[in-house]
């Protein structure tokens, strides 16, 4: 076959543009075979609402990934470190279709990050933007880079309960469905906010 664009040595084919062919191209999903992936976002420092928005709206810009769902947001006391010790979390969950290899999402997560001026010092420290993926499809992995479903997610209301809201019949990969894991976790301290909403990319 010719390559895209090219005459080829058939005088009955006519070239075909490349602008065509990226269209069809991007109209073909199997082609792309999208899957799915979830996304945990937390900030507890700086403008909490504005960053997890901002973050949203990153991962939409990124070649490769749709954002399909945006959770509720709550505001959560922060897991695993000593009570009082750090102001309270804004935490929600988004849904993403995209074509990125687990890898590549990852550290396309770091970089919205980083974007958002994280500063990474201490385990569990407070933050502007933590971004983890919490599920890539059926994905199972155990390389510290990347652990998949996220070592924790199976214990944290604060992704359990954004993550139920928005998708009530979710399964996560190997720990079963999201709504019996929130009914055996402790769920005080995370309570929804509302008042507040973020906005699913247009
Ligand atoms: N599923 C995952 N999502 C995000 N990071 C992961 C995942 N699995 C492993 N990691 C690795 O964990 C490292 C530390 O991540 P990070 O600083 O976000 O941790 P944390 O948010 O403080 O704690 P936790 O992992 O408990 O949420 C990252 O550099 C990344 O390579
Ligand atoms: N409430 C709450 N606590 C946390 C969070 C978080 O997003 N929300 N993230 C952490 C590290 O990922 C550690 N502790």
């Amino acid at each position: 076959m010719s390559a895209p664009g090219g005459s080829g040595s058939d005088p009955t084919v006519q070239p075909v543009p490349a602008s065509v062919v990226e269209r069809v191209d991007a109209a073909d999903t199997t082609l792309q075979d999208p899957r799915w992936a979830v996304l945990s976002l937390g900030s507890n420092l700086g403008n909490r609402l504005e960053t997890l928005q901002g973050a949203v709206d990153a991962l939409e810009d990124t070649p490769g990934v749709r954002v399909k769902a945006v959770s509720p947001v709550y505001e959560t006391e922060p897991w695993g470190v000593e009570p009082g010790s750090q102001p309270s979390y804004f935490n929600a969950v988004v849904l993403l279709r995209t074509t990125l290899p687990p890898a590549s999402l990852l550290e396309r997560a770091h970089a919205v990050e980083e974007a958002f001026h994280r500063v990474r010092e201490e385990r569990w420290g407070a933050r502007t933007l933590d971004v983890d993926i919490v599920a890539y499809a059926d994905v199972l992995s155990d390389d510290p880079v990347l652990v998949l479903p996220h070592p924790r997610a199976h214990e944290r209301a604060f992704v359990l309960a954004p993550w139920n809201d928005v998708d009530p019949a979710a399964e996560l990969p190997g720990r079963g469905p999201v709504a019996r894991l929130l009914a055996g976790v402790p769920r005080d301290g995370v309570a929804p906010r509302a008042d507040l909403e973020l906005q699913l990319p247009e």
